[in-house]
């Protein structure tokens, strides 16, 4: 498990530093797909950069498996980086073979594995055609591929999905869950929640240099839940208002929704139901967007 503590990061001097990662922690599970996602300038890029050792960071800890994070292991983790890297003017199949080279593997393996992995990618027709030849998501799978091509012991990935169709996205997150389950930490970030919520095992929101909430999907589901609830009731429910340990946050004849304890909530139905019946009644679900939405605020 590589393991994130108190990781802190500032740039520039004097009146004009900028404390950009300011105690964060967090955890890339071995076998799991951990989605990074916060707003624009939240630090991801930063935390992957000093992951991999492109970037020092100014205190905290980065451990694999409970030893420091080394260079032979950061020379063994496939990074994605947010300003890609593949040259444009070499044919995509070349340049495979020459980075899984460079990572230590004989020709002939590199040559099998980068093949392999262009087809998983839906890239095989396009092996010999020059990087700048392909498009724009086409490049970013190559991307991908040129991450994944040395067996990596880890993943970190920058924004692997953006600019993908949905099919690509598809093909991608394929080769990604494959290489996740070999027992690999996957970290990847996005923008983009719903593909995050789909995909990931685990996410770590981030905002302002902090972790703001982490967990599976259905934790962080969970943890945020609150206690608020939905009636929609026959007849005018502006009672509600009125009963002690409840707060009505909206209110339009018989629909309301109210935050209140279990219990309590239970007391209300059956109150609608003796004033004239009840259409339907349960805790209102938050959606990934809101929990994030309100992480980030
Ligand atoms: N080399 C640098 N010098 C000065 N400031 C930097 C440098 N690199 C990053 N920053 C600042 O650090 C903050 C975090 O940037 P970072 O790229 O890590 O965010 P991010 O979460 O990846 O954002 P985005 O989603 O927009 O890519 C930003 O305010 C950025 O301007």
């Amino acid at each position: 498990m590589i393991r994130v503590r108190d990781l802190h990061k500032s740039f520039g001097t004097g009146a004009s530093t900028a404390h950009v990662l300011k105690g964060l922690s967090f955890d890339i599970r071995p076998g799991l797909m951990t989605g990074f996602v916060g707003g624009n300038g939240a630090g991801k890029t930063t935390t992957m950069r000093i992951l991999l050792g492109v970037l020092d960071h100014d205190a905290g800890e980065i451990t694999v498996d409970g030893t420091p994070i080394d260079a032979q292991y950061r020379s063994g983790i496939g990074y994605m980086p947010e300003e890609r890297g593949l040259y444009p003017k070499m044919p995509v199949l070349d340049q495979l073979v020459f980075l899984a080279q460079l990572r230590g593997l004989t020709v002939a393996d590199a040559r099998r594995r980068a093949t392999a992995l262009l087809e998983r990618l839906d890239l095989g027709a396009r092996a010999k055609d020059r990087l700048e030849e392909l498009s724009l998501g086409n490049q970013q799978r190559a991307q991908v591929a040129a991450a994944l091509v040395h067996d990596p012991v880890a993943l970190v990935l920058d924004e692997p999905f953006s600019g993908l169709d949905p099919h690509a996205v598809d093909t991608t997150l394929a080769v990604l869950r494959e290489t996740a389950d070999t027992g690999v930490p996957v970290l990847f970030s996005s923008h983009q929640l719903d593909v995050v919520e789909r995909l990931c095992d685990e996410l770590v929101i981030l905002a302002d240099g902090r972790v703001r909430a982490a967990g599976t999907r259905d934790d962080l589901l969970a943890a945020h839940a609150g206690h608020e609830w939905e009636l929609r009731a026959a007849t005018d429910a502006g009672w509600v208002r009125a009963v002690d340990r409840v707060e009505a946050t909206f209110l339009d004849g018989g629909h309301v929704r109210f935050t209140a304890d279990e219990a309590t909530a239970q007391a209300v139905l059956r109150e609608a139901a003796a004033r004239g019946g009840v259409h339907a009644f349960g805790p209102v679900t938050r959606t990934l967007h809101e929990i994030f939405t309100e992480a980030t605020r």
